[in-house]
């Protein structure tokens, strides 16, 4: 698990028109929200005056609503409601006062991906913790049991409506290394849906949003969280899922997992971003069926790109390096020359991605065998446009997908050479993205 959380998201205060209209099946999906990024026809524009903020990395467009929404400030709640301080949000893992104990093998604490998101701008997490002193003996404080158990996730339409930043933690497996060298001695115990304890001395309690426990499947996680950020997208609001976490603890897995399809159905293990945009793409085609009056129609088009060593690489045309971050009054912040594919269904996004996951930086290190060198970042941007009163609308909506790179310390990743110099490059990244987070949270104090 890693030592900061931070994340993004805001509360959209002033929702306007148009709203998403649900189609007849919608029992099977989360009620819409009010739309966001809906405006009307372009000729109908208003000058705004964009506030700069560097804080955002998630890009809005000038003229909307969404741009409006990310410069105001944010609300920043708890599971209940109730404003809480930046310290809850930046602890994810203890600070560690006593040392680790050994189990002898490299895994010695619970391995835990985070998965953040939330719309647009930013805001706070919920985690919390709280530190339980106990005088008994470290081993005795094992979780030995061969079955971890089990707490069921809620699938809760209103996931990214009612906060806008949520918090999961995703607990993987032990794998058949780690059994093999320690058993199935186990420093994190869940406690229930929301909470973990972490058993080294000073036991400390972590409180999260959501706490996935190690028998989640791929698609029970894109259920409680992936289904309602495309139901947000479709509603025209801009959405951030990031994986944040240590080398070897699941990112990977999580975001992308297993990209293939067996007679036309996507693999078991397959991960969030291709089960997204299955989604997506069977939304889409039942919202222009609904909407045939209308004459709905959407457009999606992607991009995918890796951060590595500090620099931009265009992952779908690897020979387009070193490119640069621009800010752009119309277009906020955006990379320069950054090529954005149209895609039409599944199929079109499982090819880039595929073709993207090939370009991006793998090594072996001690901690994992095909560990990710690089952040990625794959891209959605989703516009439709209706005619309603005799009035064109327009709507856009921004999805980004983010594959952090793992922290790691240099000893128990073996990392040398040029993957010493990535650690280093990724742990000085992650610290400043964590730090930035930490800043703004402030901000909305002061
Ligand atoms: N929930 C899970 N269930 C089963 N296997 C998992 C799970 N999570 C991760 N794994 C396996 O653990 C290994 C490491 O996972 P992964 O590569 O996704 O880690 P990562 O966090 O992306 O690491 P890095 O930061 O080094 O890229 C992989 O072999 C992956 O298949």
């Amino acid at each position: 698990m890693s030592r900061e959380i931070s994340s993004f998201g805001f509360v959209p205060r002033n929702a306007n028109e148009n709203d998403f209209e649900t189609s007849s099946s919608s029992t099977h999906f989360p009620p819409p929200r009010t739309p966001l990024n809906s405006i009307p026809d372009p000729s109908q524009y208003l000058k705004e005056s964009r506030i700069q903020d560097e804080h955002y990395v998630v890009d809005s467009r000038d003229k909307s609503e969404s741009t409006r929404a990310l410069h105001r400030t944010p609300k920043l709640t708890t599971r209940h409601g109730k404003l809480h301080s930046e310290s809850n949000s930046a602890q994810s893992t203890p600070a560690r006062t006593a040392p680790r104990y050994s189990l002898g093998g490299p895994c010695v604490t619970g391995r835990a991906t985070q998965v953040l998101g939330g719309r647009g701008g930013l805001s706070s997490t919920s985690s919390s913790s709280s530190r339980v002193q106990r005088g008994v003996s470290m081993i005795d404080d094992l979780n030995l049991s061969v079955e971890a158990p089990h707490f069921e996730l809620i699938e809760d339409p209103s996931f990214w409506r009612d906060r806008n930043v949520q918090v999961l933690i995703r607990i993987r497996p032990l794998s058949a290394t780690e059994r093999v060298s320690q058993g199935y001695g186990r420093c994190l115990k869940q406690e229930s849906a929301q909470t973990l304890l972490w058993l080294g001395h000073m036991e400390t309690r972590f409180t999260f949003d959501h706490v996935a426990c190690e028998t989640i499947s791929q698609e029970k996680l894109f259920r409680v969280v992936g289904l309602p950020m495309v139901e947000n997208c479709l509603s025209g609001y801009n959405s951030c899922m990031f994986a944040y976490g240590q080398t070897g603890s699941g990112k990977t897995y999580t975001m992308m997992g297993d990209i293939y399809e067996v007679e036309d159905q996507l693999s078991e293990d397959c991960g969030l971003t291709p089960r997204i945009f299955e989604y997506l793409f069977s939304r889409i085609r039942m919202e222009e069926e609904s909407r045939k009056e209308e004459k709905l129609r959407f457009s999606c088009k992607c991009s995918f790109l890796e951060i590595y060593n500090e620099q931009i690489t265009d992952l779908l045309d690897p020979s387009s390096t070193n490119l640069q971050l621009r800010e752009d009054s119309k277009k906020g912040v955006y990379v320069e020359n950054l090529m954005e594919y149209n895609v039409r269904n599944v199929d079109d996004v499982l090819k880039l991605l595929l073709q993207g996951a090939s370009n991006r930086r793998m090594a072996a290190t001690n901690m994992n065998s095909e560990s990710s060198r690089s952040h990625s970042v794959f891209t959605c941007i989703i516009e439709s446009h209706w005619e309603k009163d005799s009035m064109t609308h327009f709507r856009f909506a921004r999805l980004n997908l983010v594959d952090l790179a793992g922290s790691e310390r240099q000893k128990s990743s073996g990392a040398e050479g040029d993957r010493l110099k990535e650690a280093a490059n990724i742990n000085k990244s992650l610290s400043t993205l964590g730090g930035r987070f930490r800043i703004s949270f402030l901000m909305e104090f002061l």
